[in-house]
């Protein structure tokens, strides 16, 4: 068997297209959705997410707030700015690009931002409200996950899922999102005991722990959907969390790194800051941006 490849580039770049066309029909109502990004210290790969949320942003006609600050910033100097762009009307969402530099609590920076505004989704209130099925803002790479799980395989529903990792910003809400979906979930870690078994039982595998090509292709249930989520950086270049070879072999269909997941999370950061402007302004959310 020869896995299908999910072409995650193609689909992200399809979903901005409809944002786009969503934001040139709010301009003819007098309203712009405006994003605020802000990046501390020079990390590279933040540097170069940044400055592709700032460009993907003005493309679909929003406004984009970019906010650089030093590594060294005290967190009163972080959290001023973040009550700044929260009473700030031209803004509607706000993103504060992780990781921070060492000494910043982050739970705290990330609950200052208004939950209105919070387009990441990380807010424990929208953590809380995707927990208990009400309306939250999604965290992106998860939202992204599952709208290419919902095209691929239609409905969810009954499908064995397992989630490597637990991560607040990945396998916590990818885990929500496949049970608000009807999949029966599992999350597994580190500590999980027989992973490879517990792995092969999945209809729907999401890998995301961060570890170089993990996921081998024996640990795959042959026809199995498997969506990398990993994005690490090695000598042979970027690759994933599965290992893409073997599990080519045994998977019905696979997200690529790069290409699969990881522009889908911008396009999702996009969809998000709509969904809060169209809040803001009282108008109903967007059809088919949010679960
Ligand atoms: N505040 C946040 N910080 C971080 C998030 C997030 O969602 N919110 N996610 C990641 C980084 N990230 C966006 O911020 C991100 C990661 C990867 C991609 C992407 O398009 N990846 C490409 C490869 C690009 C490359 O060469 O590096 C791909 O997989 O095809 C976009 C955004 C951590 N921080």
């Amino acid at each position: 068997m020869t896995a299908q490849i999910i072409d995650g580039t193609a689909f992200a770049a399809r979903l901005r297209a409809r944002i786009a066309a969503h934001v040139a029909k709010l301009a003819t109502q007098g309203i712009t959705p405006g994003l605020a990004v802000v990046l501390l210290g020079e990390d590279p790969a933040s540097q170069v997410y940044v400055r592709s949320k700032g460009r993907m942003t003005r493309e679909v006609g929003m406004a984009s707030f970019e906010h650089r600050l030093p590594a060294d910033t005290p967190q009163d100097a972080l959290l001023a700015l973040i009550a700044q762009l929260n009473a700030d009307p031209a803004v509607n969402g706000i993103l504060v690009q992780l990781p921070l530099p060492a000494g910043l609590d982050e739970a705290a920076v990330i609950n200052a931002i208004a939950p209105e505004k919070d387009v990441d989704g990380f807010h424990i209130l929208n953590v809380g409200r995707l927990a208990t099925g009400q309306k939250a803002m999604v965290p992106c790479t998860p939202l992204g996950c599952l709208m290419l799980l919902r095209d691929h395989l239609g409905s969810l529903a009954g499908l064995n899922a397992v989630v490597i990792g637990r991560s607040n910003i990945v396998g916590k809400p990818m885990a929500q999102l496949l049970l608000r979906d009807s999949a029966t979930v599992t999350i597994a870690h580190s500590r999980t005991s027989d992973l490879p078994d517990l792995c092969r039982r999945a209809d729907i595998l999401v890998a995301a722990v961060g570890r170089p090509n993990f996921v081998t292709g024996d640990w795959i249930r042959p026809g199995a959907t498997v969506i990398d989520v990993g994005i690490n950086r090695t000598e042979a270049g970027l690759v994933g969390d599965v290992d893409r070879a073997s599990a080519l072999q045994v998977a019905g269909a696979l997200t690529p790194v790069p290409g699969g997941v990881g522009p889908m999370t911008i396009a999702c950061l996009l969809a998000n800051t709509l969904t809060a402007t169209a809040r803001a302004n009282g108008l109903p959310d967007p059809e088919g941006l949010t679960p």
